[in-house]
Order: structure tokens, then sequence, then C-alpha cells
């Protein structure tokens, strides 16, 4: 007899979801991936975008710890933290915080409004038309994602450096980032998380309470500043977790889900290319 896997357990091993979970053994084993990584690379920085929610508060730590570790084993190294905020932010104090928390060796500041917005003047004055404001405003929200990965890769490239990815399991499951933006980096240290144990790294490594519990938003949208992604997903953290760590979910949720990760499984490849 043939055993078919189900396609719960199917997604949970492509996206490297573990069965277990300990808190301080997933913070050992990703801040020694991210210091062997410049050490073996021997690139000298981990350049990270800080947004004040916890996926970056998290993996912004991660990385503040990989580049101590690596220094105290000989190798000269730093995170630069950076700020990117479109314009001013509505939850400034919790990027504030976050920094804080992180203590990182240098943060840069780079407002990503100006040349995200010159993109789209340039577009539209090239003739380019849209659905209509909601559709304009949508991807002009991917615009300002990939002006981050800009900005980082710049910074990167003049530091010798590694772009820090906040990818995770929860994320991945739904292809929720926009390509080549938030999904652009070198290395992922928050692989295989989901939401709910990338909160318990969170406070494991002592992150400020309102970090770890803080609402997700991609905060792109300027027509709808601050959009939980919940609402964008209309699906729960609490579903996703419970489907990737194996637990029952309704009907509904599962088929929403797994038609949702066959969409986006573009988005977790490189370039399509002919057979
Ligand atoms: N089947 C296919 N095979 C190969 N490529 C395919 C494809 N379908 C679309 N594409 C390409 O992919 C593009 C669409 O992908 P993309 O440009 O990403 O756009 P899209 O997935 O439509 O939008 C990104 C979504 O991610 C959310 N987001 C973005 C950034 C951060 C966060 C967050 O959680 O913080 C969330 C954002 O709110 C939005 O809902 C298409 O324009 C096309 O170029
Ligand atoms: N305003 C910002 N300033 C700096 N980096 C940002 C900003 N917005 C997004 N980013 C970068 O893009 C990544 C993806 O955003 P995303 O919203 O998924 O993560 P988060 O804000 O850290 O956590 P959460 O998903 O819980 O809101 C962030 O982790 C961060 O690296
Ligand atoms: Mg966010």
């Amino acid at each position: 007899m043939t055993d078919v896997m189900s396609p719960q357990r199917q997604i949970a091993e492509e996206l490297h979801v573990s069965p277990t979970f300990d808190a301080a053994r997933e913070i050992e084993r990703r801040v020694v991936f991210l210091a062997d990584r410049l050490v073996d690379t021997g690139l000298r920085t981990l350049v990270l975008g800080i947004s004040g929610g916890v996926d970056s508060t998290t993996a912004g730590r991660l990385c503040q710890l990989a580049v101590e570790r690596a220094r105290d084993a000989g190798h000269r190294c730093e995170f630069v933290a950076m700020r990117l905020p479109y314009g001013v932010q509505a939850d400034e104090h919790h990027a504030r915080a976050a920094l804080d928390f992180i203590k990182p060796d240098r943060v840069l500041t780079v407002d990503v409004r100006p040349a995200s917005d010159a993109a789209l003047d340039a577009l539209l004055a090239a003739g380019l038309t849209f659905r209509d404001a909601a559709q304009q405003d949508f991807v002009h929200g991917n615009v300002k994602a990939r002006q981050r990965m800009i900005a980082q890769y710049a910074v990167a490239g003049a530091s010798a450096g590694l772009v820090v990815g906040t990818d995770h399991a929860a994320e991945a499951v739904t292809g929720f980032f926009t390509k080549h933006g938030d999904g652009a980096a070198d290395v992922v240290p928050l692989t295989g998380l989901t939401k709910r144990r990338v909160r318990a790294v969170a406070a494991e490594l002592g992150a400020p309470a309102e970090l770890v519990g803080k609402a997700p938003t991609a905060d792109l949208e300027s027509l709808a500043p601050g959009r939980l992604d919940e609402d964008a997903l209309g699906l729960t953290y609490e579903q996703i977790d419970d489907y990737l760590e194996g637990r029952p979910v309704p009907a509904e949720v599962e088929a929403a889900l797994v038609a949702r990760y066959r969409a986006t499984d573009h988005k977790r490849q490189l370039p399509i290319a002919p057979a």
C-alpha cells in the first residue's frame, strides 16, 4: 500500500515546520546559523529593516546576538538595523521600542516615500492606468516594499553585507509578502516558525510584551493604513498556525490555505524556466 501524505503534513514538511518546539533551542540554532553565515562567507554585516512588528523585532535581536557571537570568535562584523518608514509611520513608537530592545550596532534611517512616490508618478506619466484607486494603492504598496528591498541591498552592497529576511512558515504558506520586496533576502533566520512560535522566541529573547503580542500588519496601503494581516487574508494566525502545527482546522480553512499555498507557489521558487 502506498503511503499518501496528507496535504497538511506535506505543506508543514515543505515549509520546515518542526513537530516539536523549544524556544531556547531555536534561538541558539538560529543565532549559530547567522554567525556561521558571516564567518563562512567572510562578509561583514547583517542588514535588516526594523518595522516595530514582532517578526523584525525577533529577527533583529537574533542578528545582534549573532554578530556578537561572530565577533567573540574573532570575526569583524556588525549589525545594521534600518528604519524604512514611508513618510511618518503611525506606530513609530513601536519601531523605537524594537530598536531599544535589539540594541543594534548601527541604525540607518531611509524614508522610502520619495522613491516610492517618484516611481508611481513616472509610471503614471508614462501612461500606465489602473482599474481604480484601490488597485493603484495596492500596487503602490508593493512598490514601497520593493523600495525597502532596494535600500537594504544598497547598504549590503556598500558594507559587504547579507540582507536578512523575516519570512516564516505562517507567511510562506499564504504567500503574504511582496515578491522581490520583503520576500527578497540572502538569509531567512525565522524559516519554519509559525507566528505563535515567532512570538514565543521573541518572549524568550526578552522582547517587550507590547511587541510580542502586537497584531501583524503589512501597513502598505495608504487607503487602509495599518490594515491587519488577518483582515486582508480572511484567516486568523491561530488558524494558520494550527494547520501548520498539525492540529485540526475547519474544512473551509484548510481549503483556503491549500488554495493560497498552491496559487503562491511561484513566490517560493526561483523564476520559472523552460523544462
Ligand atoms: N502563476 C504565476 N507564476 C509566476 N509568476 C506569477 C504568477 N502569478 C503571479 N505572478 C507574478 O507575481 C506578481 C504578484 O506578486 P506580488 O507582486 O508580490 O503581489 P501580490 O501577491 O498581489 O501582493 C502582495 C501581497 O502581500 C502582502 N504583503 C506584502 C508585503 C509585506 C506583507 C507583510 O505581511 O508585511 C504583506 C500585500 O499586502 C499583498 O496582499 C504578479 O504581478 C506576477 O508578476
Ligand atoms: N516601516 C518599516 N521599516 C523598516 N522595515 C520594514 C518596515 N515595514 C516592513 N519592513 C520590513 O519588511 C518585513 C516584512 O514586514 P512584516 O509586516 O511581515 O513584518 P513585521 O512588521 O516585522 O511583523 P508583523 O508581520 O507582525 O507586522 C519586516 O519584517 C521588515 O524587515
Ligand atoms: Mg508589519
